[in-house]
Parts: C-alpha cells; structure tokens; sequence
C-alpha cells in the first residue's frame, strides 16, 4: 500500500499573503468609514458653528439696520423736519452696536449726523450722486426698501456698511414724495466683533465672510482669518437687504487628523499584518496536522503492510507455531498442518505441555522455554513424538521471547520444525558417508576409522592385526560379457559369503569396484594364511546369479601390524602389493607382504620421486628406431622411444617407469616433451629430406583420457610445422576399455586432424575387432611375443598369419614388432606382412645417431639406384 505524501506548502505563503490583502482591505475600508464619520461629525460641527455666527452676525446687522426705522419714524414724525436729532441720535447709538454714525440725508445729501465727531466731514456728502454710492442710492430711492451698500472703505476711515432708508413722506392728497434717506453706517469691525467672528480661531476654524458682488459679479471678502477658510469650508448664507453673506469655516486642522488617520493605518496595518500571522499559523497548523496525518497514514501502511507480510510469512511456515506461557501452557496454535499437532489444535489451547506430551518431551519443552526466557531464544533442541496419523516425527524446537502484553505474564513463541525427512536424510547421507551403497558394506572410511582404533588396541595390547586385501580374478569379463547389472549381483553375493566367514570383531569393507578389504584384529599370520585359505575355497563355490551359475576365484595379499607396518595407509597399501603378487603369481591364491615386495615398492617410490626432476633437469632423451618396409627395405617410419638415465639409478627402462608416470599423472607433462621433441625431430630430418615418411609416437592410457589431448597434439603439430599425415600415435588396447565412447570421441578428433593411429601390442589384450573398426585404426603392430617364436612355435605363427590376414580384410596395414631373424622376416613377408621393426633393421638409436642412419640409408639407396641405372 503507498500513501501520497502531502505537496510542499505552497499555501503557506499564498494563504497568508491573502489573508493580508483581505484583512488590509477591510481595515482600510474601515479606515475609511471612520474617517468619513468623523469628517461628517466635524463638518456638521462646523457647520453649527458657522450657522451661529452666521445668525449672529445677521442679527447684529440687523440690529444696526434697524436704527433706520427709528430714524424713518423721526422723519416722518416731524414731516421731514427732525429737531432735536443730534439729541435723539446720541441716545439712541448706545442701543445699536456696531453703528459707526447715524444720520439723515434730505435729497440724499448727508445733513445730520451723530456723533458729530469723526463723522463731520460727512456732512453735505451726496449720496445720490457719489460715484461709489450713487448707484446703490438710486436703487434705494427706487426701490423705497432699505438697502445695504458695501462693504466699502468708509469716509469715517475703516471697512464698513451703510443701510440706507428711503423715506417717502405723504401731503395732505395722499401724494407720496422722496424726501431723502435715513441711514447708518455700520463698521465692520464692530458688527463682527459682536457676531464673535474672531473667536472662530480660538474655537479652531478658519472663516471667510463673502459675498458676491452684485455689481462685477465676482466674490468679495468682507472678513477672513489668516490662512483663509479654503473652498471646502462649510458655509452658511445670511440674507442681508443688498443680497446675500456667505459665512465659510473650515477647521483650522484641516478636516483630516493626520495623525488619527496615521494611527488607525498603522492599527489597520497591524490587523491585517496579525490577521496574515495568524493565517500563516492556520496553514502552518494544517500542514502539520497533514503531515501528521500523512505520517499516521504511512505508519498504518507501513504497520498494515508488515502485519499483512508477518502472516503471509507465519502461514508460509509450514511448522506449528505455539504461543506459550512460561509454564507451558499454550494460549494459541497456529499450523498449517493439522497432523503435526498431538491434537487437535482446539483441544491445545489453555492445555499444559505436561498434560499433552509425553514427560520426557515436556520436559525438554519446558527447559527450551526457560532457556529463550533468560537468553530471549532459544533453538536447536530436537524431540519425538508419536503422531497419530504420522507416527514417529521429529521436531526441532526454536523458541523465542515475546515482548511482555499488558498482563505482563511472560510468553514466548515455540515453533516446532518438522525435521524427520531431513533426520532420515542425515541418518542416509551419515550411513552413504561410511558404507558402500551396493553390498552395504563399511566403506574405506569407516574401515580406515575402526582400523585406527584397532591398531591402537593392538598396540595397547601388544596384539598383531590383519589386513586382507582381495581382488576378483576377471571380474571385467563378467561385467564385460554380462553386463554391469550381473556384475553388481555377483558383489553382492561375494560380500554376503565374506561376511559369513569373518567373527563378529572382523571388518568387511568393499573399496571400490571388485577390490575387498578385511580387517582382522587379534589375529597372528597363521589364522590370517587360514582365513585366506577359506575365502578362497569359499569363493571357488559357484554363485547363482539369475539363469547364471558363475564361477569366480579371487586373489588376496596380506600385510601385518605391525611387521609390515604401523598405520591403515601402510598396511592397505602393502597388502594390495602382495595381492598383486599373488596375481602375477597365477591367480587364486593368497600370499604374504614380503622384504622383495617391500624392496620393489622403494623403488617404485625412489623412481617416482626421481622423475618428477627428470624433465627440467634434462635427463630425458628419444631414441628412434626404424620401422622397414618388408617387400622393398626402404624406411617407412620410425618410432620414438623415451629413455631415461638417472645418475644413480642408472638407466631406467620405460616398461619400469612409464606405469609409475601414469599412476603419478606425470605421463601428461613427460608425453607432451616426448610428442613435441619427436616431431621437431621428424620435421628437422624432414626439412633434410632423409628418408622418414612418418614418425611413431606412443601414448599411454592416461594420455588418451585427457580431453585435451586433441588440441595438445595439433599444437605440437602446429609448432613444428610437421604435417599431421606424417605424425602416427601408437595406442594400446586399454586405451579404450575404461571409456569407449569417450575414447572413440577422441580418436575421431584426432583422425579428423588428418593424424594416423596405430594399435600397439596387437593381440595381447582385449583385440576387439568392433573397436578396431570404430576407431578408425590405420595400422595394426603386431606384438613381438608372437614375432619372437615364429621360427618354433606353430601356434604364434598361426596368429600372427590371422592377424595379418584380418587386418588386410579391414583394410589396415600390418607392421610386426621385435624382428630379429631373417626366417621371422621371411615368414611375415610371405604372409603379407607390410612392415616390420626390430634389431634385424636396426636398434632404438639417439637423434643424431639415427639422423647418420638415415642419412647413411638416403645415401645407400642413391648408390643402388645409381648403380641400378
Ligand atoms: N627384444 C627385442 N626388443 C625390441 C626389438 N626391437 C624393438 N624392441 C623393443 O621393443 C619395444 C617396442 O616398443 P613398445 O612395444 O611400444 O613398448 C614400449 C612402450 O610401450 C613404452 N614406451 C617407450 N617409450 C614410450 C613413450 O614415449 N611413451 C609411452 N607412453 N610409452 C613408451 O615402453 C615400452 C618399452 O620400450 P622399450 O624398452 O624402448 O622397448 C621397445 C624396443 O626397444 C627387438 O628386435 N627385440
């Protein structure tokens, strides 16, 4: 199961960023709210502010103003004639603040007016006709409503207005008639000074008080703080009889508070700067929690996966499987097997070992789980139990400890491995690994084990002990003529009449093939003479092998502990030689290891040994001897004959030493010196061009059974240049008995690279005609024991004439060896022998001998010839 692993958190900073955003957006917006109501509440503020002043200021105009209907009323009191008014005036001007003079104009031209002081100079001004004034007097005098002129610079010095009334007067007809005005002259200042206009500053505006001239139509400041009140202001209207004021305020900071608009940015900033922390905590929370959840997940699986491969694994474990207390009580089974239990495994679970198993195999439970409790495993520990459907089984126990569950109560897995197949198998590899398969007799090393412990106690005791070494005299031809099946058969007949011989002490043992050993202990020469003596009668019985009655004889050497030596090998080897003997001394006999065998076999040993030096240390030579055709004398070949000169042991014949080269494995080393001298030698005599159509060269048994023989030959060949026609390998009988098709592998191969093959010491072994036609022989060489009494014996000349005889209906050429007389040569010519060798044609000669021979026969033929011609 796999889990996907939760993306990189990305969000981590994109949430947080929006977040941001989202929360800068809401704090700015309320910001901006805040900021609107306060802007709303101030302007409100200032707008009540302005429309007190601005009531104020119209009722202290107002008030000035209406100094002009006292006046009027005056006037027209006294028809247009006003005594006593510098009097009245002068009381009435405390009433109307803000007046600067009072005064009456009859025919608009300025006559009275109070107070006389700072306004003198205005008298006799005409109204009508100023050209500042005159305008706004018309309009009056038209109109006959008050009016307002200004504001304007006033004669009296200062800014100021003038509230002019027409007054009309009424004759007795009812006529109405302008008599003039009445006006007074209001300064600015003071008017203002009573609207509180100046206070504005204090209380935080800034003002403006204008108007727009009726006249240009542009605005006029009457009044204005210092910086004015700017074109945002809030502004309130008075309306005055000349048209209309305009009061405008605006506070003096402006109607932002910057400062209040930098704090709640800063805070809004804040928010939205904590609000992004705390999303980016959020993310942060829920990414780890998706980690967490992530990981719990993998965990699961992980725990899923190996709970699910812990089980595949148990119900692939064949053995029962036991949870068990420290007691022995088993708490749970689990086998795949139900016949591996004692019981069913129901019937187990709460039971005690004690009370399922037998006490000996409880016992051995019990420890086990004691040992994995101190140790935490335990394993090895093998029982038996009587199964009820598979009877007698073997367990191997293995237990270990389980980890304490929460009750504490330790507990502790046994499996019991099933190992009777594998016990049964030890018991028969054990038994295959000391005894012999076919007669089930003690094999050689087991035989070597018990002769061990024998010698031992022959030497403790001062006993003497017996090997008896026993060879079958031609067991092969049974195998041979009846096959390998008949041959075992025999053995085993042999061994059971062997052991019925022996005492109970006594050890049979096969070694191999039709080879016995018996190991007699206690036992002295004579009764070992007397056991052999039995055997051999006993084996002169016939045997019934199926239809066949088979008649055997054996021979068997002995040797003794200790006169003939003091370890297995020894005796083995020393009873084998006297056997040997005993079969070289006709077969079916017995015979004792003697000093002459004993010298025999140093000397195997001293050539074995100094041969091994003989190749590097050059003592190694070929001599060649002719081989001669008989019907014209010429050279046909010759053959390669190894000799061998030690310092000390002298000349040592090649019938001596090539058996121990086979049997040491040095014939391989010493074979290819020989093969590759012979044909540098052939090739060098070919390139002389003397007279050497082909060179002979032997090769032993061993040499044939070398697979690589094939390859080594055609590298000698190679090397020296020599064709392969001109090479013959001379091969003997035995070659091909062990292994026939292997040898017939090999001789094809060798046939196939163009090399001849000669069969050596025809008609002193197997001569099996099959053989000879499957190897694809080129030429049979007829033994010199047949050749050596052709002049006496009737019967060899009968063989050799057969032999020449069936060769030439194979095909084969013939060439007879060891021809010494002229009659032995007469007679093979006659029998159409082709060629033959031996001391008639000349002696086995060194290289350079034999190249003088050769050349000294080149020389003669040429002679003959010549003289022939
Ligand atoms: N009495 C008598 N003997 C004659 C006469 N003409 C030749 N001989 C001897 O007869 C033997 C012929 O060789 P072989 O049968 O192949 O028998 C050879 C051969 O089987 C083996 N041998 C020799 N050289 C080699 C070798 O290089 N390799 C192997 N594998 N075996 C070799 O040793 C055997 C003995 O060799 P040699 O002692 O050289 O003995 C030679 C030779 O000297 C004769 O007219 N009268």
């Amino acid at each position: 199961m796999s889990v996907v692993a939760p993306r990189p958190p990305r969000r981590l900073l994109a949430v947080p960023l929006a977040v941001f955003a989202l929360a800068a957006a809401c704090a700015a917006a309320m910001v901006w709210t805040l900021e609107r109501q306060d802007r709303a509440q101030l302007r409100a503020q200032v707008a009540d502010i302005a429309g007190d002043h601005a009531n104020a200021l119209q009722r202290a105009i107002g008030l000035a103003l209406s100094a002009n209907n006292a006046l009027m009323a005056l006037v027209r009191e006294g028809q247009g004639t006003v005594t006593q008014f510098e009097e009245i005036g002068t009381q009435m001007l405390p009433f109307y603040p803000g007046i600067a003079a009072m005064g009456l104009s009859p025919g608009g031209v300025v006559r009275q007016v109070v107070p006389r002081q700072g306004n003198a100079d205005t008298i006799g001004f005409d109204q009508l006709n100023d050209p500042r004034q005159g305008a706004e007097s018309e309009r009056a005098r038209e109109s006959g409503q008050l009016t307002l002129a200004g504001p304007m610079e006033l004669v009296q010095g200062g800014l100021g207005v003038v509230g002019r009334q027409p007054v009309y007067l009424e004759d007795d007809l009812g006529q109405r008639s302008f008599w003039g005005f009445t006006y007074v002259t209001i300064r600015l200042s003071e008017v203002l000074a009573a609207a509180r206009l100046p206070q504005l500053i204090e209380r935080g505006c800034r003002y403006r008080l204008w108007r727009i001239r009726p006249d240009t139509g542009h605005e006029q400041t009457i009044a204005a703080s210092t910086p004015a009140a700017s074109a945002d202001a809030v502004s309130r209207v008075l309306t005055l009889p000349n048209g209309q004021w305009t009061l405008s305020l605006i506070p003096a900071a402006g109607w932002g508070a910057p400062g209040v608009l930098a704090l709640r940015c800063a805070v809004g900033l804040l928010f939205a700067l904590l609000m992004a922390y705390l999303a980016h905590l959020l993310v942060a929370l829920k990414a780890h929690e998706r980690g967490l959840a992530h990981q719990v997940a993998q965990r699961t699986a992980e725990i899923q996966a190996t709970q699910q491969q812990l089980r595949a694994i148990i119900d692939a474990v064949p053995d029962p499987l036991f949870e068990i207390d420290l007691d022995g009580r088993c708490c749970s089974v689990h086998s795949q097997r139900a016949e591996l239990l004692v019981a069913p495994a129901d019937a187990l679970v709460g039971r005690n070992v004690t009370q399922v198993l037998p006490a000996l195999a409880a016992q051995s439970v019990l420890e086990v789980l004691h040992e994995a409790q101190s140790r935490g495993w335990s394993t090895g520990r093998q029982i038996m139990l009587d199964l009820p459907r598979l009877g007698s089984t073997w367990f191997e126990l293995s237990a270990a400890r389980k980890p304490d569950g929460a009750d504490a109560r330790p507990r502790l897995i046994l499996l019991a491995r099933d190992i009777t197949q594998q016990r049964e198998a030890q018991e028969r590899v054990q038994h295959l690994a000391h005894f012999d398969p076919l007669t089930d007799l003690p094999n050689r090393t087991l035989l070597a084990e018990r002769a061990r412990r024998h010698i031992a106690d022959a030497q403790a005791r001062g006993e003497q002990l017996a090997t008896l070494f026993l060879d079958l005299d031609h067991f092969k031809n049974v195998n041979d003529s009846l096959g390998h099946r008949v041959g075992d058969i025999l053995l085993v007949a042999v061994a059971r009449r062997l052991e019925s011989l022996l005492r109970p002490q006594d050890t049979l043992s096969r070694l191999g093939g039709d080879e016995f050993l018996l190991l007699l202990p206690s036992t002295h020469a004579a009764h070992a003479g007397e056991v052999a003596t039995r055997i051999l009668s006993a084996m002169a019985q016939p045997f019934q092998v199926e239809p066949y009655e088979l008649s055997t004889t054996a021979s068997v050497g002995i040797a003794l502990y200790p006169a003939d030596g003091d370890s297995f090998d020894t005796l083995c080897q020393r009873a084998d030689a006297a056997m040997y003997q005993a079969k070289r001394g006709g077969r079916n006999r017995h015979g004792f290891f003697t000093a002459d065998l004993q010298a025999r076999s140093v000397r195997t040993l001293q050539i074995e040994n100094a041969l091994r030096r003989a190749l590097e240390r050059g003592q190694l030579e070929l001599h060649y001897q002719p081989q001669v055709s008989l019907a014209t004398r010429q050279i046909v070949g010759a053959e390669a004959l190894l000799r061998w000169r030690h310092p000390e042991l002298g000349q040592v014949s090649p019938a001596e030493f090539i058996p121990v080269a086979e049997n040491s494995g040095m014939i391989l080393a010493i074979g290819e010196w020989v093969l590759r001298t012979a044909v540098h030698d052939a090739k060098r005599w070919l390139d002389m061009h003397l007279p050497l159509p082909a060179i002979s060269v032997n090769l032993s048994a061993v040499q044939c059974r070398h697979p690589q023989l094939p390859e080594m030959v055609a590298r000698c060949l190679r090397q020296a240049g020599l064709p392969a026609r001109r090479l013959e390998l001379e091969l003997t009988e035995s070659a091909a008995i062990d292994d026939p098709a292997a040898a017939l592998a090999m001789m094809e191969q060798l046939h196939g690279r163009g090399v001849r093959l000669s069969m050596d010491d025809f008609g002193t072994g197997y001569s099996s005609l099959s053989a000879l036609k499957r190897f694809q022989i080129h030429k049979l060489k007829i033994d010199q024991s047949f050749v050596r009494d052709l002049d006496a014996d009737a019967n060899d000349r009968a063989i050799v004439s057969a032999i020449i005889r069936m060769a030439q209906a194979l095909g084969m050429q013939t060439t007879a060896e060891g021809v010494e007389t002229e009659g032995q040569l007469e007679f093979l010519r006659e029998q159409g022998c082709d060629a033959g060798q031996g001391y008639l044609f000349g002696r086995p000669l060194p290289a350079d001998a034999f190249e003088a021979y050769l050349r000294t026969h080149r020389d003669n033929q040429a002679t003959a010839e010549h003289v022939g011609s």
